[in-house]
């Protein structure tokens, strides 16, 4: 569904991508892990739109995805570190407002379902500017869901959730999966990789240097054997 072809990325003179050809099949959970500095943000940002790559292709469906494409950033919807919420809205008033934006079809329905699916319809009418980081977090998610994404793109997407919050996400991604949703997720955490994704990626020094089956076939501690082979081979 989403495939990356010989992707580089220059930042300054350093080359932060190398080569990267991956890609995603629809309904996979694919995990992007890596040690700090291997390049997973700028991957990440090259992939959504953010940054543009110095070099490769990426393809939606087997097309060629133009410069600044509209068509990616309508099915993809990518959580990073930014939430791009409005401290001074509620929450109500942030999906309406991106709701607006996105066009979304029986918006009024579609806030009240995902609010109650992320646990904030109590607060659904307080400003967010004092909501703990989980609830932005919590939020967020709500955001990047409205428009019904057919790719969901996560970065660290567990950071700063409780326990019950870890476990409704967890859900939420598993559900989205199910239903044929394609997701990537790029996480530093194995216990959340390991609990969600079909396959995982290793990327070290601007390179996929692995990628591996994961679900069900292979337990946690053999997940990070792997990974720290791999991590540690030159
Ligand atoms: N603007 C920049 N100019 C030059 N080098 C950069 C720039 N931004 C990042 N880098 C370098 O690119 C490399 C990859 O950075 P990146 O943030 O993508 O890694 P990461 O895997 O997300 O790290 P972390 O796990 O610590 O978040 C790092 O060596 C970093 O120093």
């Amino acid at each position: 569904m989403l495939e990356l072809r010989k992707m580089t990325k220059m930042l300054g003179d350093k080359l932060v991508l190398r080569n990267i050809t991956l890609s995603l099949e629809k309904g996979e959970i694919l995990a992007v892990i890596g040690p700090n500095g291997a390049g997973k943000s700028t991957f990440f940002k090259c992939t959504v739109g953010l940054l543009q790559p110095t070099s490769g292709e990426i393809l939606l469906d087997g097309k060629l995805v133009k410069k600044n494409s509209a068509e990616i950033k309508q099915r993809i919807g990518f959580l990073g570190h930014e939430s791009f919420l409005y401290n001074n809205l509620s929450p109500l008033e942030n999906l309406k407002f991106y709701g607006k934006l996105y066009k979304v079809k029986d918006l009024d329905r579609k806030t009240n379902e995902l609010l109650k699916e992320v646990g904030l319809y109590l607060f659904r009418d307080m400003p967010i500017r004092s909501f703990s980081r989980g609830m932005m977090q919590r939020l967020a998610i709500a955001r990047v869901l409205l428009p019904d994404p057919d790719i969901l793109m996560l970065d660290e997407p567990h950071t700063g959730l409780d326990q019950e919050a870890v476990t409704l996400l967890n859900n939420i991604i598993k559900n989205k999966r199910d239903s044929g949703t394609s997701i990537l997720i790029i996480s530093h955490d194995f216990e959340q990789v390991h609990a969600l994704a079909d396959r995982a990626a290793v990327l070290k020094k601007g390179k996929i240097v692995s990628t591996r089956r994961i679900r069900e076939e292979v337990s946690l501690a053999e997940m990070k054997r792997w990974y720290e082979a791999e991590v540690k081979s030159s």
